[in-house]
């Protein structure tokens, strides 16, 4: 029987903000255990039509028409960007990010499905350029065009976005002991209806403030100041507005701020929550803590995680008869 290659591709989960920077800053995450946390896509071939076939733990809160689907979406994106028509492909998801959770899972199935296309098709466009469609194609979603989950899904690390500099965005450094532990707690919450409660305006004291805490931020990154990098970990804009989204958020910050953890926020727009820890032990603690407090049904997940230093990228080739 004749072998078949399909050519793999994956993108790691993300969370936008980090508390301080509010479309700022995002970081991947890639679990300790070695394990990936993301979407995969599959290109089985070429086709008369385009086709999409999807699996995974979170398939069932994908939109039912895989038309509705961010991946086909992209293909079409991508082809119009590039002004020809492109030969169809089959393609499978395996949704693995639960939607609507603050892990950037429309932007991780974009993430996959650009990166996924211009490997395909030559490399047609260059990364800036990528990362552009890929931002669009969030913007679509979310209702506004924001990077900070598109740009560390696409390069891996912790990701600064510098929207008017050409680089769009800029890695910074990390902490080698700080781990993170993400807990979605199986609710959905969509980035639209959590960016329709955010203030239109901020006064100039509290803007000065916002900048203030995400230069700290950064500054203690470069001068490897763990210390004034997690008390810098406010976040001055997207919290209080989001915080009747999430009630058990403050009674669970200071359970686990007693438990030793450094910090805990909100991922991108919640519900999922990120702890900033600096040991295993504490980590693994605050993971059982929050999967027994926080995790509401089963499509709960909590993962301890470390800074993915690795972003979206093709997996090995997989036979298939
Ligand atoms: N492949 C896909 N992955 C994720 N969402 C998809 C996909 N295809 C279509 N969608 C739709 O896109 C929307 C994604 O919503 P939203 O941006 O709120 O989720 P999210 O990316 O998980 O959140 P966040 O950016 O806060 O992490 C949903 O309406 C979902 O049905
Ligand atoms: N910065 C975005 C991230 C969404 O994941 C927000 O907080 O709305």
């Amino acid at each position: 029987m004749q072998k078949n290659s399909i050519k793999r591709y994956y993108a790691p989960a993300s969370t936008g903000n980090l508390s301080v920077g509010f479309d700022l800053l995002g970081a991947a995450f890639a679990p300790v255990d070695g394990s990936l946390l993301g979407d995969v896509l599959d290109i089985l071939g070429e086709a008369e039509s385009l086709s999409l076939t999807i699996s995974g733990r979170y398939v069932h809160q994908l939109p039912a028409a895989t038309t509705d689907n961010l991946v086909s979406q992209a293909f079409y994106a991508f082809e119009e960007a590039l002004g020809k028509t492109l030969p169809r492909l089959q393609l499978h998801l395996h949704k693995n990010l639960p939607v609507g959770s603050g892990l950037g899972s429309s932007a991780c199935s974009i993430v996959v499905a650009f990166y996924a296309f211009n490997d395909y098709f030559g490399q047609p466009f260059s990364q800036t350029e990528l990362l552009q469609l890929m931002a669009t194609a969030e913007g679509g979603v979310s209702g506004s065009v924001h990077y900070d989950n598109v740009a560390p899904s696409y390069f891996g690390g912790l990701q600064l976005m510098l929207p008017d500099s050409p680089a769009i965005c800029r890695s910074l450094p990390w902490f080698a002991d700080w781990q993170v532990v993400l807990c979605y707690p199986g609710t959905v919450l969509s980035t639209k209806a959590a960016r329709e409660v955010l203030p239109k305006q901020l006064s100039l004291a509290h803007s000065i403030k916002f900048a203030g805490a995400l230069s700290r931020f950064v500054s203690a990154l470069y001068s490897s100041d763990d210390v004034d990098a997690a008390a810098a970990l406010q976040d001055l804009v997207a919290e209080p507005a989001r915080l009747p989204l999430l009630p058990e958020l403050t009674a669970l910050r200071a359970a686990l701020t007693d438990a030793g953890v450094l910090h805990l926020g909100i991922s991108g727009a919640g519900p999922t929550l990120f702890a900033v820890c600096n040991s295993s032990a504490v980590a693994d603690f605050t993971a059982q803590y929050l999967q027994t407090h926080y995790a509401k049904n089963q499509d709960a997940l909590t993962v301890v995680c470390r800074l993915a230093n690795t972003g979206a990228r093709a997996l090995e080739e997989q036979a298939c008869n």
